[in-house]
């Protein structure tokens, strides 16, 4: 189960490294109830953005919030997530879960069924050393959904997902959604995206375009994300 949602908002955020600016003023609404997609190049921000969603980066200017108040200002367990999962190779699956499921005060029965919801009881009690991509990545998802997240925000959820993986992702994020969460999802697989978003926003450090995916459908000439993205970047080459 998921929990009712609550609006991601980003508001003019900029954010240097080094004199650069990873993002520049950007601004962007994930509604609850909708999933949004993310997508940009390898630099365009998109991970940096996320970190500052969920206060592990701090933004220069501006202000990011997850139903008004910042990450820190959240009860713990209001926002799921997956950014660059780090597992411990001599755990199991199964502990991995227990820790944030005992921090957080849920009912240890929903790690069954979050574990059974990624397809991973049977390999639960393994260590994650012995675990593929694929695995780790649903373990990564099993921890983003555990309690009754209002907000999910996924860094590349489909990365090493196999057919199976990212069918059922699909129709778990559209589950979400329904239930009124807001989804954030960051893909460089814009045929994934395709079939799973109501919203989209392009980012190349600033916002390059947002709006609905019957927007997207109507600015693009061919009525494809793919199309308009090739039209936001002035090129022949996809991401
Ligand atoms: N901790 C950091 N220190 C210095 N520069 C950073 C740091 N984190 C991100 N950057 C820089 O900020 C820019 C945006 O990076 P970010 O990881 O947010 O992009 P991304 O859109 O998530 O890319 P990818 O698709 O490759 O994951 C890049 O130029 C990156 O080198």
């Amino acid at each position: 189960m998921t929990g009712t949602g609550l609006d991601i908002v980003l508001d003019g955020v900029t954010k240097q490294y080094g004199g650069r600016a990873a993002l520049d003023a950007v601004s962007f609404t994930a509604r609850a109830g909708r999933i949004t997609g993310f997508i940009g190049r390898n630099g365009a921000g998109k991970t940096t953005a996320m970190r500052i969603l969920l206060g592990l980066a701090a933004a220069d200017t501006g202000s990011a919030t997850i139903g008004g108040r910042t990450h820190l200002g959240l009860p713990p367990g209001t926002v799921g997530h997956l950014l660059e999962p780090a597992f411990h190779p001599g755990r199991s699956g199964r502990s991995h879960l227990r820790i944030p499921t005992t921090a957080l005060g849920l009912d240890p029965a929903g790690i069954e069924d979050v574990l059974g919801d990624v397809g991973l009881l049977e390999a639960a009690d393994r260590r994650v050393r012995g675990y593929s991509l694929g695995m780790r990545q649903r373990l990564g998802l099993a921890r983003a959904l555990l309690g009754t997240p209002r907000a999910l925000i996924l860094d590349e959820p489909t990365n090493g997902l196999d057919p199976d993986g990212v069918l059922w992702l699909r129709e778990r994020l559209r589950k979400a959604a329904d239930e009124g969460v807001a989804v954030l999802v960051s893909s460089h697989l814009l045929s994934e995206l395709e079939h799973l978003v109501d919203d989209v926003v392009f980012l190349q450090g600033k916002v390059l375009w947002q709006g609905s995916r019957e927007d997207a459908a109507r600015e693009s000439t061919d009525g494809s994300l793919e199309q308009l993205y090739r039209q936001l970047n002035g090129t022949g080459v996809a991401a």
